[in-house]
């Protein structure tokens, strides 16, 4: 409790004065005013969160983790698909690989809890529960102890990557199960009703969305979980994978390093970060409109406008990449544009 403690503590708003200089700056360049839109946004962003920002190196974290609630059948994929796309990612096979090379990202994918004895080639293996979470349709899915210890991993993981020179992270995630989780997080996090909140994930028919629907309710009833309280709500009806991600955000929050939010499960833990340090979403860059119908909703709850609608639906941090040129081509702009003349 004390990494996570003294971590939120250490998070601070950004620089408002570079920021206002950064926008003057913007202000008297040869184009419209506010012609870049977005991308003026963006740029005053990133110099309030460092002075001259400019991404060196570039990274998708992966947090993965299997989830006991997949034993009620609410994917339309089965657990071991965790362990098979967390092996392509390691062998560069993924979609996100696939992504990130373009980009120019490296992809490093943390194991919190996924349920396999093998000793996977190339993860950073800080396992907390063997078998992955317990099924939130039945018990809590961690203790609170459980969860701050995912946290912490994931603020931890961050230290060591900031350490090696990464200032540009996008996270996702990867763990079968993950959208009903994230779904009952959000309920509870938010007024929301669930009807507009749940969705098909990895690609379920109607009756198995209705299933999913009602399993999220009643493990939030089992559970009963105090909103007011996110590390109880993240314990009880959440999951490693989302734990982790609450904490590399507010890790990045505290290492002044501009962090991108992927999907529902990404957004749900940038979420959760928000709630347990205000000002860690100054340092948060939104992406995609993920299909998932809860994700709207998500990003009006934190007042953040997605950038793409690309129909995404896949998570791993997939459509929170496709931000990170647009992240560097925001850094140059005051450096590339004339000033306007004189006239
Ligand atoms: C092959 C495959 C690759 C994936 N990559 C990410 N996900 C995504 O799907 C899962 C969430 O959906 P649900 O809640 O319905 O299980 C997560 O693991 C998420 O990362 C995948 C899912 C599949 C099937
Ligand atoms: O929004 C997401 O991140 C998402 C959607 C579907 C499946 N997996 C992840």
């Amino acid at each position: 409790m004390e990494i996570l403690k003294k971590t939120i503590e250490g998070i601070e708003k950004i620089n408002r004065e570079s920021m206002n200089s950064k926008e003057k700056e913007l202000n008297s360049l040869l184009k419209t005013p506010r012609g870049l839109g977005k991308m003026e946004d963006l740029a005053i962003q990133l110099e309030g969160i460092k002075e001259n920002y400019t991404p060196d190196k570039k990274i998708v974290l992966v947090m993965a983790a299997d989830n006991g609630v997949e034993a009620e059948k609410v994917s339309a994929s089965k657990r071991v698909i965790t362990q098979y796309v967390v092996e392509a990612m390691l062998s560069g096979n993924s979609s996100v690989n696939s992504l990130a090379v373009s980009f120019g990202a490296d992809v490093k994918v943390v194991d919190l809890g996924i349920d396999s004895e093998k000793d996977f080639f190339g993860i950073i293996n800080r396992k907390i529960m063997k078998n992955g979470t317990r099924n939130i349709r039945r018990e809590s899915a961690m203790t609170r102890e459980e969860a701050v210890k995912a946290i912490e991993t994931g603020i931890e993981i961050v230290d060591e990557l900031a350490e090696k020179g990464y200032n540009l992270f996008a996270l996702g995630e990867m763990g079968i199960g993950n959208t009903t989780t994230s779904s009952a997080v959000l309920n509870v996090l938010t007024d929301i009703p669930l009807e507009e909140i749940v969705g098909r994930g990895s690609g379920i028919n109607d009756q198995t969305l209705e299933h999913k629907k009602n399993v999220v309710k009643e493990s939030i009833k089992i559970n009963d979980p105090d909103k007011t309280d996110p590390l109880d709500v993240l314990a009880k009806v959440g999951g490693l994978d989302i734990a982790a991600m609450t904490g590399a955000f507010l890790g990045c929050a505290k290492n002044r390093i501009p962090v991108v939010i992927d999907g529902l499960i990404s957004g749900v833990s940038a979420l959760l970060a928000y709630k347990l340090a205000e000002n860690s979403r100054d340092y948060m860059i939104p992406s995609h409109l993920s299909e998932e119908p809860g994700m709207k909703w998500l990003m009006k709850e934190m007042d953040l406008e997605p950038v793409f609608l690309m129909n995404m639906k896949l998570g791993e941090g997939s459509g929170a990449v496709l931000m990170f040129p647009f992240v560097e081509a925001a850094c140059k702009i005051t450096k590339d544009v004339r000033l306007y003349p004189d006239v």
